[in-house]
């Protein structure tokens, strides 16, 4: 698992660093790596080093002076390096001087346009994890000049370092070399980050253990539930599917495919849908009713449900099951209107929620806002349950304070229907055992591979992400195996 830390841990991690280190010797860390990180990016991007031109955007503080250090050490590489000082009185000293002593060029913010104009690459020492707001008018008039690719030092400056919210001018950068550990906003805002390099400063002991994580393949890999010689159809654990109506029987199509696809159990469906499930999924164990349904190790309730009290009555009986329960779509909405449902629940079963902006905003009374880590935090405590927060970078949150936030592998998953395909995974991977909250973060996790693999850059359907699924999952363990 990727550890992630937030700006405040890492702060004081530097400082214990810092105090048993040499002067200077963490910002040489740094910014020596930085500068290896812009010679292979100027490789990359130009075919060579020597003889080409990089601007550096210098602001008041550390973040400018590791851009100032790193074109010191580019310039021994016959880069030709010109750093536009934003504050020139705050500019780093011993970086800036650094540089003018390697042949660098330093010019006003005024002259830089012409600079820019030049450049091969561009690089963001505007402002690092000390950042507030986005960029102030002076540098966002030159950052909004250039046309070279941007690498950012530390983090794309604009771009809030804690939860990767931006609310104005912002870099964009195609690459961005952090030092230490990863922050959040580097995977929170992956889209401004660009390709995310993290060049070793010997943090890693001070960090302890960090507030937030993302799966690696080989977590996924480990968490999916694979048969072994002993299993049989009922031991890998039976999932429950209670979705779908009359008027939305692809809800429950979608859910159930979904859990038949992610592991090789037993699927149940209950409810109106029933003919349509077994027609078009024929392993689908089918009745009408979760009191006929029989027994299963987990219940994903909720999509295509409605909200009333039929729908109230459904999520009331698979929670008082005394399983695990993922409750999706109408499911949430049905908590947020009538919470007494939940009364049906033992406290100490699993419960999986999952919410786009609109059912958060239900369950919570507010927007999930621009700090969703915290947002989803809120709402697991509130329910006692982990919660997945739905978006681009969806975030996983459980009651005991884990927070997961999934790699998301573009936007195709942005379809009708997708967060059906996800609560199937979810169930399945509860119906199995896994700790809920691992469950809801791998089961994202194959999500968004799935959603890669079935849109291969063109446009996919929920139906083609159930299809996809094995595939992903194929991917995952032939990566690790
Ligand atoms: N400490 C260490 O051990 C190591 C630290 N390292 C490096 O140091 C960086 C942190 O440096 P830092 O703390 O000096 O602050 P930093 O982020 O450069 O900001 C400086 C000033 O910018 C301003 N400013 C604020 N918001 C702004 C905005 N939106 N737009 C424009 N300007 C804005 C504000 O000053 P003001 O202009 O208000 O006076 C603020 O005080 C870190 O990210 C890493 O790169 C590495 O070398 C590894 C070892
Ligand atoms: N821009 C996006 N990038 C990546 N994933 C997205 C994006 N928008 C939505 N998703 C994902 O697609 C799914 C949509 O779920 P949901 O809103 O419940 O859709 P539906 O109700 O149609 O099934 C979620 O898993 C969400 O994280
Ligand atoms: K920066």
């Amino acid at each position: 698992m990727q550890g992630i830390w937030t700006t405040e841990r890492i702060r004081e991690a530097e400082g214990r660093l810092f105090a048993v280190t040499p002067e200077g010797e963490l910002m040489r860390r740094a910014s020596f790596g930085l500068s290896v990180q812009l010679a292979d990016f100027l490789e990359d991007h130009t075919g060579g080093v020597s003889g080409r031109r990089v601007v550096l955007l210098v602001g008041s503080g550390d973040n400018g002076g590791d851009a100032l250090w790193a074109g010191a050490f580019l310039r021994r590489r016959g880069v030709a390096v010109t750093a536009i000082l934003l504050k020139p009185e705050k500019a780093h000293p011993a970086g800036l001087k650094a540089l003018k002593r390697a042949g660098g060029r330093a010019v006003s913010a005024e002259d830089g346009p012409q600079w820019i104009a030049r450049a091969d690459v561009v690089v963001d020492g505007i402002v690092g994890i000390s950042a507030s707001g986005s960029l102030r008018p002076d540098a966002a008039r030159l950052v909004d000049l250039v046309e070279a690719p941007i690498v950012a030092v530390d983090l794309p400056s604009g771009v809030d370092p804690d939860t990767g919210a931006v609310d104005g001018p912002a870099v964009r950068a195609t690459r961005t070399v952090t030092f230490g550990g990863l922050k959040p906003v580097h995977v929170l805002a992956p889209s401004w980050c660009g390709e995310v390099v993290l060049v070793d400063i010997g943090l890693r002991p001070e960090l302890g253990e960090p507030q937030l994580r993302r799966l690696d393949i080989v977590d996924v890999a480990a968490a999916w539930p694979v048969p072994g010689p002993e299993d049989d159809k009922y031991s890998q654990g039976v999932v429950g599917i209670a979705a779908g109506s009359a008027t939305y029987p692809g809800a429950a199509v979608l859910a159930a495919g979904s859990a038949v696809r992610a592991t090789s159990g037993l699927v149940r469906y209950a409810g109106h849908a029933a003919d349509i499930v077994r027609a078009q999924w024929p392993e689908v164990i089918a009745t009408g009713t979760v009191a006929d349904a029989g027994r299963v190790q987990a219940w994903v309730v909720g999509p295509g449900i409605g909200t009333g009290s039929d729908g109230r009555d459904v999520l009331r009986y698979v929670l008082g099951q005394g399983v695990p329960v993922c409750a999706d779509a109408d499911a949430t909405t049905i908590i947020a209107k009538s919470p007494d449902v939940l009364d049906a629940r033992d406290p100490d079963t699993p419960l999986v929620l999952t919410p786009h902006a609109g059912e958060y905003e239900r369950l919570m009374g507010r927007k999930p806002g621009p700090d969703r880590v915290t947002a989803a935090r809120e709402a697991a405590k509130k329910y006692n349950a982990v919660v997945l927060l739905k978006g681009h970078c969806t975030v996983i949150a459980a009651p005991d304070g884990r927070i997961a936030v999934n790699r998301p592998r573009g936007a195709w998953l942005a379809t009708a229907g997708s967060g059906d395909v996800l609560s199937g995974l979810v169930g399945a991977l509860l119906a199995a055992g896994s700790d809920p909250w691992l469950a809801a973060a791998a089961a994202a996790d194959v999500h968004s591979l799935a959603g890669a693999i079935a849109a291969q850059n063109a446009p996919t359907s929920a139906s083609g992400l159930v299809h996809a699924i094995p595939e992903a999952i194929r991917a995952i363990r032939s990566l690790t195996s």
